[in-house]
């Protein structure tokens, strides 16, 4: 369990400014969803969070400046999956998933008892049991994608940074990622930050969205204020409607623009 507070965060690679003085804060156990056209800064937010680019401003975790922080002491509190990870060549699922634990273990680098049962357990929780002695060159993208999604919650942390978890993944297996997300959240308060291209499904999971564009904040709020056909048009420079589910959550629809003299 974890609140999360961005302030003033900027951010940029080799001299160039990618954010500018962003802000925003989520609570114990909240999800965040960023959401921003491509390019917009939404993976660079994340490292910057993560320490993993430069950056000026603060991330404070239960009130606690991460920024001091040496990276393996951040990786205590913060878990990462990345969405284009290295794959180490050669390795298997266990020993993948096993890298989460890193930060973790003792001098000798040493895992334990208690280091194997949670990767066997979080194996378990994502389906993956199957695959623990296979490597990862051997996996379908889906199934690789929970393998990454594994090593993150084998680091056992109060937050969870996930860039576009369900990329390559198929509207089910999406949903049975993202369920299983918010299940940590209620479970254990884990806090979410999620970057979803996906806006009908950021919209059903995160609490907050928080709109990038070029950088900066463009909007704020919860989905019903964020996901407007005239906010995303703008933004994205997309044809969408808006629609109601039953449960009123809102379904973003791309529309076709009308071609003239097609039969
Ligand atoms: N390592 C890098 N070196 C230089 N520029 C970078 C680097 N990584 C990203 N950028 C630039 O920073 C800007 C923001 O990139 P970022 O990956 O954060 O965007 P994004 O919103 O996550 O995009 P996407 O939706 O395409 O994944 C882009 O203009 C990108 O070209």
């Amino acid at each position: 369990m974890s609140a999360v507070e961005i302030e003033g965060l900027s951010a940029g690679y080799r001299g160039t400014t990618v954010l500018s003085e962003i802000s925003a804060g989520i609570g114990d156990g909240g999800w965040l969803g960023v959401i921003g056209p491509n390019g917009s800064g939404k993976s660079t937010l994340l490292k910057a969070m993560l320490g993993l680019v430069r950056h000026t401003g603060r991330v404070r975790v239960d009130g606690r400046s991460v920024s001091g922080l040496r990276q393996r002491d951040r990786a205590k509190l913060l878990g990462y999956a990345p969405q284009l990870p290295q794959l180490p060549v050669g390795m298997t699922v266990t020993d993948y998933v096993l890298l989460g634990r890193t930060p973790h273990l003792g001098p000798l680098g040493r895992e334990g008892a208690r280091d194997l049962d949670i990767v066997t357990e979080v194996l378990e929780r994502l389906d993956l049991l199957g695959f623990a002695r296979r490597e990862l060159s051997e996996l379908s993208g889906g199934e690789r994608q929970r393998a990454v999604l594994a090593r993150a919650l084998a680091q056992r942390t109060g937050v969870l940074l996930l860039d576009e978890p369900t990329t390559g993944l198929d509207v089910g297996h999406a949903q049975a990622l993202l369920d299983l997300v918010d299940e940590l959240r209620r479970e254990r308060g884990t806090t979410v930050v999620t970057t979803l291209h996906d806006l009908t499904m950021a919209g059903q999971y995160a609490e907050h969205l928080l709109l990038l564009d070029t950088g900066r904040v463009s909007t704020e709020g919860s989905p019903h204020e964020v996901l407007t056909a005239e906010l995303l048009g703008r933004r994205y420079a997309a044809r969408v409607s808006i629609l109601p589910l039953p449960d009123g959550s809102p379904v973003v629809a791309p529309t076709r623009s009308v071609v003239s003299g097609r039969e």
